[in-house]
C-alpha cells in the first residue's frame, strides 16, 4: 500500500506550520492535523475538550464512530518546545491518510490544550511522526501512524515535499522520482532518544567559504525555524544590515528592507541552499517593519533543529528501515 497527502500552509503569507487532512472512525470524520517528525503523539481536538478551549477547530467524537474503543486507563501528557502543552486520554480507531489505511490507530484524545492550541484554529492536532520510543502514553506507550502502517507499505519510508508558501506533499510507502533533482544522499540516523537525528557536514553564509565543521542535529517537520549554533548564527547575521539580537523579541531581528544571504548546509557531499527569501521568516508583529529571522540559536534549547525553513529547500526521505536513515535531495 502507500499514502499521498497535501501539506497545506496554515498561514499563506509565512510557513509557520503545515497540516495535513486524515479520515478518523466509521463514517469517517475529517480532521487537518499538523505533521510532526519531532514528536510522536498523534493527538487531537475531540468531544472530552473543554468547548471553552475549542475555537473553530475540527474535532474527533468517539462516540460517533462505530470502530471507536476507548484504551481504558490510559492517558497522555505532552509539552512542546515552545512551551504548548496537551493532554487526555486515549481510543484507538480505523485511520487514513491519503487512501492508506490503519485499522486501530491510537488517537489520543486532548481533554486539556494550552492557549496556543486554542488561539490556532487551523490546526485540529498533530500526528507524531518521530520514533515510538517518544510517545507520551501510559501505562503503555503507543505506536506512531507510520510505525503501524509500516508492515503494509511496499517500502518502509515516508518522504516530505514541503513547499515555500504553497502545498507540498507528504507521501508513504514510495519515493517519488519526480520530486526531487539529481541523487538522494543518505546519511546515517541516531533513533536514541526519537528523533531523527543526522549530521549535517557544514554550512556557508552567502558567497562564502563552506566550513566542513559537522552539526549534528534533528530534522523537524513540526518547528518553523532553523536553530543552529551560536557561532553559526552570529556568523550568518554579520551579513545583515541593521540585525540585532533582540531580547524583546526572544531572537535575531532586522530590518524587513535589510538584504539578506541565502544560506548553505551541507549533507554528504550534496550542498542545500536556503534561499534568502527563506531566511526572513516574518514581521515580528503584523505590519511591522522588523522582521523576524528564519535562522535563530539553538543555544538553550540543548539540540540543533532543522525545521521547515531549512526542510522546504530539500526533498527529504524518512527511511524506517533497520537502520534508519534520512535521505536528502535537491528539488
Ligand atoms: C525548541 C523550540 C521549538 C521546537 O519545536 C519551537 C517551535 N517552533 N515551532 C513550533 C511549533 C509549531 C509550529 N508553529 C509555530 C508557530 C509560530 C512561530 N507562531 C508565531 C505561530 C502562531 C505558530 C504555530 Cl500556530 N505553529 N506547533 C504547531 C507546535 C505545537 C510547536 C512547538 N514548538 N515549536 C520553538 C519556538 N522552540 C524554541
Amino acid at each position: 500500500d502507500t499514502g499521498s497527502a497535501a501539506a497545506v500552509p496554515i498561514d499563506p503569507r509565512f510557513d509557520i506550520a503545515y497540516v495535513t487532512p486524515v479520515t478518523i472512525g466509521t463514517p469517517p470524520q475529517t480532521l487537518q492535523l499538523d505533521f510532526d517528525t519531532g514528536s510522536s503523539d498523534l493527538w487531537v481536538f475531540s468531544s472530552h475538550t473543554p468547548t471553552s478551549q475549542i475555537r473553530g477547530q475540527e474535532i474527533y467524537t468517539p462516540d460517533k464512530s462505530t470502530t471507536s474503543k476507548l484504551l481504558d486507563g490510559h492517558t497522555w501528557s505532552i509539552t512542546y518546545g515552545d512551551g504548548s502543552a496537551s493532554r487526555g486520554n486515549v481510543y484507538t480507531d480505523n485511520f487514513t491518510v491519503g487512501g492508506l489505511a490503519v485499522a486501530s490507530q491510537a488517537i489520543q484524545c486532548a481533554q486539556q490544550v494550552s492557549s496556543s492550541f486554542t488561539t490556532e484554529e487551523s490546526i485540529d492536532g498533530l500526528l507524531g511522526l518521530g520514533f515510538s520510543t517518544l510517545n507520551t502514553v501510559n501505562p503503555a506507550s503507543q505506536l506512531t501512524f507510520f510505525d503501524n502502517a509500516k508492515s503494509k507499505l511496499g517500502s518502509p519510508v515516508f518522504t516530505a515535499d514541503l513547499k515555500n508558501k504553497q502545498a507540498g506533499t507528504y507521501d508513504f510507502g514510495f519515493i517519488d522520482k519526480a520530486k526531487y533533482t539529481g541523487e538522494i544522499t543518505y546519511v546515517p540516523v541516531n533513533p536514541d532518544p526519537g528523533y531523527w537525528t543526522f549530521t549535517s557536514s557544514g554550512y556557508a553564509v552567502g558567497s562564502g567559504n563552506f566550513s566542513g565543521s559537522p552539526i549534528t542535529g534533528i530534522a523537524d517537520t513540526g518547528t518553523s525555524l532553523v536553530y543552529l549554533p551560536t557561532a553559526i548564527v552570529t556568523a550568518y547575521y554579520r551579513q545583515v544590515q541593521g540585525a540585532t539580537n533582540s531580547r524583546n523579541y526572544g531572537g535575531y531581528v532586522f530590518p524587513c528592507s535589510a538584504t539578506l544571504p541565502p544560506f548553505t548546509f551541507g549533507v554528504g557531499e550534496t550542498k542545500f541552499t536556503i534561499p534568502a527569501s527563506y531566511m526572513s521568516y516574518a514581521p515580528v508583529t503584523d505590519g511591522s517593519s522588523t522582521c523576524f529571522g528564519g535562522l535563530q540559536s539553538s543555544s538553550g534549547i540543548g539540540v540543533n533543529i532543522w525545521g521547515d525553513v531549512a526542510l522546504k529547500a530539500a526533498f527529504v526521505v524518512f527511511n524506517g528501515a533497520n537502520p534508519p536513515t534520512l535521505g536528502w535531495a535537491t528539488k
